[in-house]
């Protein structure tokens, strides 16, 4: 069957750099969607265990949480912890990795003042491959540039863990995703009902043929399921699945969101 994305304008990028131990990954494009699974550890002592478990899981990406290590200590020991962390992810990790900051307004565990969300994206930025930018954050715009001098890359995202926005609102943020110059564009709305989940798939179809980027759109909750397996049909450039724990509601686990997305690309 020919790929039903044909009129999209193919893309592809590239995260990490064959140099490192964790090797590199192409999204996007005509690549397989990409299967990426979370790092939740709350302390150093269990993550050097769980990139073991979440790596033999198999994934092709993995996305380090940072929110529950920053949680877990007063504001003043925040960024030292970042950085002891950040080293050994980065020697760790067998895989390219993403870093993530949920914080606290798009359903993560972190509140932190703007200049210090910003301040630690820029230092992740150093040696992770890809970096996830709450396109909504004050300053987080100002800093795509600062992420692609690091030599990393800027996934742009928005998330709102109550419910999926109007089309018309989910079109505003691709746009300006896209107009920040992100190199992979993400929505994750939690679904209530079907129409959700078409909401969430329709705009991401549109949004890959619009602009010249990987799309990754996903569906929280039970009504949310199929668009977690559903990227060849409907171009989401990866999902997320869980591994050692789950990182959102509604997520498959590896193995399932492997064998739909492998059924449903033919
Ligand atoms: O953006 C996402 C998607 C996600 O919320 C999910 O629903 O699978 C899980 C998060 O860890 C990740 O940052």
């Amino acid at each position: 069957m020919s790929n039903p994305c044909d009129d999209c304008i193919p893309t592809e990028v590239t995260i990490g750099h064959a140099s490192t131990p964790r090797g590199m990954l192409n999204i996007g494009g005509g690549a397989p969607t990409a299967v990426i699974s979370s790092l939740m550890s709350a302390s150093l002592e269990s993550l050097t265990s769980e990139i073991t478990d979440v790596a033999g899981a198999q994934p092709d990406l993995i996305e380090w949480r940072v929110d529950p290590l920053l949680a877990s200590v007063q504001a003043s020991e925040r960024e030292g912890l970042l950085r002891t962390g950040l080293k050994l992810v980065t020697d760790q990790s067998p895989l390219p990795l993403l870093a993530t900051i949920r914080t606290v307004a798009e359903g993560g565990l972190v509140d932190l003042s703007d200049g210090q969300y910003t301040d630690f994206l820029a230092i992740l930025a150093t040696f992770a491959d890809a970096i996830d930018l709450e396109i909504c954050h004050p300053g987080a715009i100002d800093i795509v540039e600062e992420i692609h001098e690091a030599g990393s890359i800027a996934v742009a995202s928005h998330h709102d863990f109550t419910r999926t926005p109007l089309t018309v609102d989910i079109d505003r943020v691709f746009a300006s995703m896209a107009k920040a110059g992100a190199d992979v564009l993400k929505i994750a709305y939690m679904t209530h009902r079907p129409e959700d989940a078409l909401r969430i798939m329709d705009a991401q179809l549109r949004a890959s043929r619009t602009y010249a980027l990987p799309v990754i759109g996903i569906g929280m909750g039970e009504f949310g399921a199929i668009t977690r397996i559903c990227g060849h049909t409907f171009a989401s450039a990866a999902t997320f699945a869980s591994a050692s724990s789950s990182s959102a509601p509604g997520q498959l686990s590896v193995e399932e969101t492997r064998r739909g997305l492998v059924t449903l690309q033919r």
